[in-house]
C-alpha cells in the first residue's frame, strides 16, 4: 500500500459519518466525537420527524455537523415540508438525507423520495447537500428494478449515496461497479454497522429486511456467536480496501450505522486508523 493510500484509509476512518437514532442518551454518546464530526439522525416512524429535528438541534448545539433524515412518506404536504426545511436552515443545517420512510401508507402527498426531492427544489428550499440511498442487495420488498430506476431519477437531485447495510464485501464491490456501469457518478459513502452488540444487530437486520448477506454474517460467526457479544466491521472494511481505493468507485468515505453505540464505534475506528498508520508503505 502506498503512503497516499494509507493516508486515504486513515482519512476515511477519522472522518466517517456516524448515524444515530433519535433516542434518549444519544447526545451524551455523541459528545466525545471530535467537534465538527458528521452525525446523521434517522427518522423514526414511531416518533415522527420532529423527534429527528429535536435531536438534530441538540447535536448541533454540541458542535456536530448534523444531517437529519427526512422520510417522504411521513411528511404530510408541501407546507409541512416548508416548515421542516425552514427549521433545518434556522439551525444552520445545510444537508439532509432523503428516504422513503418505513410506513405502510404515506401520510400525505409524498409517496417516495423522488417526490420529496422534486418538491424541495420546486419550493426553492433545497439544502446545499442532499443524500440518497443505495442497495448492494435486493431490498426486502422493493425490486431491484425499482431501486435502480429510482436511483437514476433521484441522482439528478442528489449529491451523494449512502449504501444500505450489507455484510458481504464482494456484494458491495460488485454493486459499486454496476452503479458506475449505469453511469451514476455520485460519490458513495459505504454504509457499515459500527461496533454494535451482535444480538441487537442481528435482530435489527432481520427487522429491516436485509438480504442474503445476513446469512453470511451468521455463518461467519456461527462458531463464535455464543462467545462474541460485539460485532465489529473490521473484517468487512479490510476486505473492502481494494474497492475503496479504486478511484473508479469514487468512494467518499464510511458511514457507520451506530445504533447509538457511538463511543465504542469511535474508539474502534480511531484505533484502527492508528494501526493503518503503522503499516509500512
Ligand atoms: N438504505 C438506507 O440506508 C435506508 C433505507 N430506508 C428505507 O428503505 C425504503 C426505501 O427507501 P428509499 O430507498 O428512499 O426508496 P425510494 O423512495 O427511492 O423508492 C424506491 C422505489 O420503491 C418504491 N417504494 C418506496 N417505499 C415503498 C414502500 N414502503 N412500499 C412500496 N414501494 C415503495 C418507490 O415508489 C420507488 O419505486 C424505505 O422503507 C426507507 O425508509 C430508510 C432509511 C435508510
Ligand atoms: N428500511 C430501513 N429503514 C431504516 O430506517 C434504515 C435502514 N433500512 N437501513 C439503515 C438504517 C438502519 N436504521 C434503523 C434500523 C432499526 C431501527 C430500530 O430498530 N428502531 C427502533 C428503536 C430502536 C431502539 O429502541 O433501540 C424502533 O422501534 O424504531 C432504527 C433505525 C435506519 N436505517
Amino acid at each position: 500500500m502506498s503512503t497516499h493510500e494509507s493516508a486515504l484509509l486513515r482519512h476515511y476512518l477519522l472522518n466517517a459519518r456516524f448515524e444515530v437514532l433519535p433516542l434518549r442518551g444519544v447526545v451524551e454518546q455523541a459528545s466525545d466525537l471530535p467537534a465538527g464530526s458528521t452525525v446523521t439522525v434517522t427518522s423514526s416512524p414511531r416518533k415522527g420527524t420532529e423527534a429527528t429535528l429535536d435531536t438534530a438541534e441538540r447535536l448541533a448545539g454540541i458542535g456536530m455537523r448534523v444531517v437529519p433524515h427526512l422520510a417522504a412518506r411521513m411528511i404530510e404536504d408541501r407546507r409541512a415540508l416548508e416548515a421542516l426545511l425552514d427549521r433545518t436552515a434556522g439551525l444552520g443545517i445545510d444537508e439532509v438525507f432523503v428516504v422513503a420512510g418505513d410506513v405502510d401508507k404515506p401520510v400525505g402527498e409524498f409517496g417516495d423520495s423522488l417526490a420529496l426531492l422534486r418538491a424541495m427544489t420546486e419550493l426553492g428550499l433545497r439544502p446545499a447537500r442532499v443524500g440518497i440511498t443505495g442497495y448492494p442487495e435486493r431490498h426486502s420488498f422493493i425490486s431491484d428494478n425499482a431501486t435502480i430506476q429510482a436511483m437514476s431519477e433521484k441522482a439528478h437531485h442528489a449529491d451523494y449515496i449512502v449504501s444500505q447495510i450489507c455484510y458481504d464485501p464482494t456484494t458491495i464491490a460488485t454493486w459499486l461497479r454496476s452503479v458506475r456501469a449505469r453511469g451514476i457518478t455520485l460519490p458513495v459513502h459505504i454504509g457499515a454497522p459500527g461496533v454494535v452488540d451482535a444480538a441487537k444487530l442481528l435482530r435489527i437486520s432481520l427487522k429491516i429486511g436485509l438480504g442474503d448477506s445476513v446469512r453470511y454474517l451468521r455463518s461467519q460467526h456461527s462458531v463464535l456467536s455464543r462467545l462474541l457479544t460485539r460485532y465489529t466491521p473490521e473484517e468487512l472494511l479490510t476486505q473492502l480496501t481494494p474497492a475503496v481505493l479504486d478511484p473508479a468507485n469514487r468512494i467518499a468515505g464510511w458511514h457507520f450505522f451506530t445504533f447509538n453505540e457511538v463511543n465504542r464505534t469511535r474508539e474502534w475506528s480511531h484505533q484502527l486508523a492508528a494501526r493503518v498508520q503503522e503499516v509500512p508503505a
